[in-house]
């Protein structure tokens, strides 16, 4: 089982015992006696689930629980009281608690609430879902923005590197929307010619064209009343661009071949890598389709910009397919972390994910190397020259400590915390590897 659970309670004992049950029935758990310390423990590690007390000193437990659903998407909350009052229970629920624990209660009571909660979370995880958590500032906001959209009807346009997870956004607006129970619908514009993305999209009549034998419903259609994903957007030829802005402006469709006008209610998610922008410039596409469609532009950082997530990540994904193989995997090495944290991601959390599924098929005895690890990096593959295994962790290891101090606008403490060294043995290495501040 082993989900990472934050206890949050300034009674030392009662917390202390509580974290020897949840030990027992097999979770792994921290206890922080505030809500500041929590706050502190929630940036540094992905927690499932967050039991606190309402009452706690200067940070109250409803303001914790806000904190937490504003900041870490993905982590449920169970709210513990040692006075039931119904105003807080309605309070911590319509806020997004998870649950609500009475103290005195059995105990058995709230470890049934954990596990039905957690249950749900780890279905979700055997069905490959993403892992819609992170300890990263711009994923984190990118997620936030995703999910105020969700609740409105605007058309969002997605930016990110092929493999940043943009389609595993649009999933999440529309799960996150009033929409959710009606259909995801998906077209990749990119891999369709013209006049099939067209009658993809529209559908046609019986004889609308060559090959048209049989009446079809378009995308647009197939969608109605749920969201309409368009990938690779920038691929959309510029007259269907106007076909669309059309649609967009009448929320009505014709099937080609027909002039009949279909109504038709749909949220529009578009997605690309491509600068947009720049290409209306150049005249490749429509401003006004343009303008159309990006009433919230939502940036996903490429995983190199947000190396905290690729070890949470990794895990997860080695989690899913061991399942999957019927592989248990109960170690990854060192070495494994180490390449991986050094690595540049071109193919972002699609890369990794391969990569991960790789490793799980060739891992033996349970056990993660480095073995396996065939990373396209310059610095990994080609380019390098022999050396001594020792010299080329060296190499690697400035490489990665010099990425995250300019990440982190050279500030040591910051580093050191992401690195889990001290400050000195950061300063010792920024000496011994001749790091200099640019
Ligand atoms: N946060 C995440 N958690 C788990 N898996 C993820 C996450 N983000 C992306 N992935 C996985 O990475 C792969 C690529 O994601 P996705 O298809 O959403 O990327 P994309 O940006 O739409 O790529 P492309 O531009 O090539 O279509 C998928 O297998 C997806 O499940």
């Amino acid at each position: 089982m082993n989900n990472p659970i934050l206890i949050v309670e300034d009674e030392k004992d009662f917390a202390l015992g509580l974290k020897e049950i949840l030990e027992l029935e097999g979770y792994s758990v921290t206890v922080s006696y505030s809500a500041e310390e929590a706050l502190v423990q929630l940036s540094k590690n992905l927690y499932d689930l967050v039991l606190t007390d309402l009452m706690l000193g200067k940070m109250d437990g409803i303001t914790l629980l806000k904190t937490i659903k504003d900041n870490h998407y993905g982590t449920k909350v169970i709210l513990m009281t040692a006075y039931a009052t119904v105003e807080n229970a309605v309070k911590a629920m319509k806020i997004g608690a998870a649950s609500y624990y009475v103290k005195g209660n059995p105990i058995e009571s709230l470890i049934d609430d954990i596990k039905t909660i957690l249950k749900a979370n780890n279905s979700i995880t055997s069905a490959n879902s993403p892992m819609i958590k992170t300890l990263n500032k711009d994923y984190q906001n990118a997620i936030n923005m995703a999910i105020k959209a969700a609740k409105t009807p605007v058309n969002i346009l997605l930016i990110g590197e092929s493999g940043a997870g943009k389609e595993v956004f649009a999933n999440l607006i529309h799960d996150e929307s009033e929409r959710s129970d009606k259909p995801f619908v998906a077209v990749n514009c990119q891999a369709l010619s013209e006049s099939v993305l067209e009658s993809e999209l529209f559908g046609h009549k019986k004889g609308a064209y060559t090959g048209a034998t049989e009446e079809r419903i378009g995308r647009f259609e197939a969608a109605d009343g749920g969201t309409l994903f368009l990938d690779e957007i920038a691929d959309l030829p510029l007259s269907i661009q106007v076909k669309l802005l059309r649609v967009i402006e009448t929320r009505s469709i014709e099937r080609l071949g027909s002039n009949t006008n279909i109504p038709v209610d749909f949220r529009l998610i578009t997605a690309t890598n491509r600068p947009l922008k720049d290409m209306v410039a150049r005249g490749h596409f429509r401003e006004d389709f343009y303008y159309r469609i990006n009433t919230v532009e939502i940036a996903i950082p490429p995983l190199r910009q947000r190396k905290e997530d690729i070890r949470p990540l990794a895990e997860h994904f080695v989690k899913i397919a061991s399942d999957q193989m019927h592989k248990p995997v109960h170690t990854i090495t060192d070495e494994v972390w180490e390449h991986l944290l050094a690595y540049d991601f071109k193919g972002n959390v699609r890369e990794l994910k391969n990569i991960m599924e790789r490793l799980v098929v060739f891992s033996d005895e349970e056990i993660i190397t480095a073995e396996h690890l065939f990373l396209k990096n310059d610095i990994l593959t080609n380019n390098v020259d022999d050396q001594p295994l020792k010299d080329f962790r060296n190499a690697l290891e400035k490489r990665y400590i010099t990425s995250l101090l300019e990440k982190n606008q050279f500030n040591v403490t910051k580093t050191a915390d992401v690195l889990k060294i001290t400050r000195r043995q950061l300063q010792n290495k920024i000496k011994m590897y001749d790091i200099e501040k640019r």
